[in-house]
């Protein structure tokens, strides 16, 4: 049936519909700004994120690995973009972080830590603070448990979260060394990033298993872990018997200082 524009209910539908439209519009345009890379290192399994504005060319590394500092380098001043940014979701036990050596090799791009993880960086950052980079923006959520200083980025728009150890694709961050606590990233877990919007894409910062990302709405479900009540999750968390990280000797005393600033090239 052909209902012509003019009649009041079509109008108010169209306007009804028009809202979302244009906020879904607005969406995709912003998505289509920003660039998006997964990087990967194979001795920690870590994984690095490049994320930035090509309009402005403002960009943002998480958790870049000392190894391969000259290779994300590379990639920034292929893509013609300006590291604003070298930032950790925490200090990490298992390889040494690549942001000191990153300053030194994109000049003008500053280190970043929260400050709950008592290491030193340019900008120690808490709950809440932002980071700019071009039209976008991450949120750091602080998600304790794996280490005090855990911290979740968030973009903007809610469609990502780096989540560092604390939430792992399938697992999560084990809580045995570094002032780790089960209860608290049990509670980190299903306050902070469970509570994001279910289709939001979970990326973080190490697999071990080949798997390079999840959805809140998958791990809310599935994560044999974390689906689990808190008493029982603490009893799996405190019987792991995890091997420690090999490089957790040199790795945590570089990262409090914000890693290796010279490396042999
Ligand atoms: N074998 C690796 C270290 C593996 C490990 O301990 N990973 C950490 C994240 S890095 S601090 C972890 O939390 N794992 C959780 C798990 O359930 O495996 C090495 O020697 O580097
Ligand atoms: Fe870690």
């Amino acid at each position: 049936m052909w209902l012509p524009r003019s009649c009041p209910a079509v109008a108010a539908t169209l306007r009804a519909l028009a809202v979302p439209l244009r906020a879904h519009g607005t969406r995709q345009a912003q998505r289509q700004r920003m660039l998006f890379r997964q990087l990967f290192e194979p001795e920690s399994c870590t994984y690095t994120y490049l994320l930035a504005d090509l309009k402005t060319k403002e960009a943002v590394l998480i958790d870049p690995v000392l190894e391969m500092a000259k290779r994300d380098a590379e990639l920034v001043r292929e893509l013609g973009l300006h590291l604003v940014y070298a930032a950790n979701t925490h200090c990490h036990a298992d390889h040494i972080t690549g942001t000191g050596l990153l300053k030194k090799l994109l000049p003008g791009c500053c280190s970043v830590i929260s400050k709950d993880s008592g290491a030193l960086a340019d900008i120690l950052i808490c709950e809440g603070d932002a980071l700019e980079f071009g039209a976008f923006t991450l949120e750091a959520r602080s998600t304790p448990g794996h280490t005090d200083g855990c911290l979740t980025y968030v973009l903007n728009d809610r469609t990502m979260a780096f989540t560092g150890d604390a939430l792992l694709i399938r697992g999560c961050g084990r809580t045995d060394f570094q002032q780790g606590s089960p209860e608290t990233l049990y509670h980190s877990v299903h306050e902070k990033i469970f509570t994001l919007p279910g289709d939001c894409l979970i990326y973080p910062a190490h697999d071990y298993m080949g798997q390079m990302v999840s959805t809140v709405e998958e791990e809310r479900t599935l994560n044999p872990r974390l689906t689990q009540s808190c008493e029982t999750f603490v009893q799996l968390m405190n019987n792991l018997n995890l091997p420690y990280p090999k490089q957790i000797d040199v790795a945590i005393p570089a990262n409090l200082k914000c890693g290796i600033q010279d490396a042999a090239s």
